[in-house]
């Protein structure tokens, strides 16, 4: 990891109990021949919003799935709240993820349900409220989304901006002390992106709870985050800080990252032959 990442810069990252989620040197693959993440130690500290930034592939879902409990570390430990995730202990997941919300990529919301029904989903699955209870949270949730009005809506009639906050609206319904959001801005329009953004930081401070994006959306990130991580391939960390200290980083992996530039030390092509050469466009004897 870059030596700016923190002490390095002046930043004050707070004091270890304060995280939330702490990965503790993760190891983990998918099978035994590749390593997806290979010692990976991070903390999320509470009511803080972090982005976790990194080409595609580097590990950024897998690193939620460990946290969510789907999978478990080959080595090293996920803690949540002080309590290590066991994903054997029935009884534990359930109680966690209870404390969790999730927005997926593209929302997975249930097309054949109103607006109103997809965000009462997991208040009807989870709690035993009266439905006079469910009815009054799903349109204060709708309401933080801006989306009361919509409630009685089919998802088909929604927009592509829409169906993200309603997604919100559900992944928050049951007051989530820590809400991951994987790729919250993938395929948005520009507005509706910086809508979407303005509402993870508002629900973040509203709620008191704790946020975990990840994304490729650097200036969106940056806008809305407490804390960056930057990741590159097999979960290595390349660097962390605040927006400020991130966007100043003299750093060319972090500038290159940060920057959007497509050349530096993390190339734009894949290894391939001269492109003359692939085309056919030179000589058998030039080649040799
Ligand atoms: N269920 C799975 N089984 C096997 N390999 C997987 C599985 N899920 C992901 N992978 C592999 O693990 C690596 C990391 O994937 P992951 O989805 O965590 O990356 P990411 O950083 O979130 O990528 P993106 O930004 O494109 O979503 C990739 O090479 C991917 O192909």
């Amino acid at each position: 990891m870059r030596a700016f990442s923190t002490q390095a810069l002046g930043s004050v990252h707070p004091v270890s109990s304060a995280a939330l989620i702490e990965i503790d040197r993760v190891t983990f693959g998918y099978d035994s021949s590749r390593t997806i993440l290979k010692d990976l130690s991070l903390r999320f500290e509470r009511g803080k919003v972090t982005a976790v930034l990194g080409n595609s592939g580097c590990g950024k879902t897998t690193l939620l799935r460990l946290i969510g409990g789907v999978h478990a570390p080959s080595q090293g430990r996920v803690v949540f709240d002080g309590e290590v995730i066991d994903i054997h202990n029935r009884e534990q997941l359930y109680r966690l993820r209870r404390r969790l919300g999730m927005l997926f990529q593209f929302g997975a919301l249930f097309t054949d349900l109103s607006v109103f029904d997809n965000v009462a989903f997991p208040l009807r699955e989870m709690t035993d409220l009266p439905e006079a209870m469910i009815r009054d949270l799903v349109l204060m949730k709708l309401n933080a989304v801006g989306l009361r009005g919509a409630a009685s809506l089919r998802i088909s009639e929604v927009s592509g901006g829409m169906a993200r906050r309603i997604a919100l609206a559900r992944a928050i319904a049951l007051d989530p002390e820590l809400i991951m959001y994987d790729e919250p801005f993938a395929g948005l329009d520009l507005i509706s992106m910086g809508v979407a953004a303005k509402l993870i930081r508002t629900l973040n401070d509203v709620t008191g709870a704790t946020s975990l994006l990840i994304s490729h959306d650097v200036p969106e990130c940056m806008a809305i985050s407490d804390w960056v991580v930057l990741m590159a391939e097999g979960g290595r960390i390349v660097a962390q800080g605040t927006p400020a200290e991130m966007m100043a980083s003299t750093d060319p992996e972090v500038r290159q990252f940060v920057r959007g530039e497509p050349d530096g030390p993390v190339k734009f092509h894949y290894p391939a032959p001269q492109p003359l050469q692939d085309y056919g466009l030179v000589s058998q004897g030039e080649r040799a």
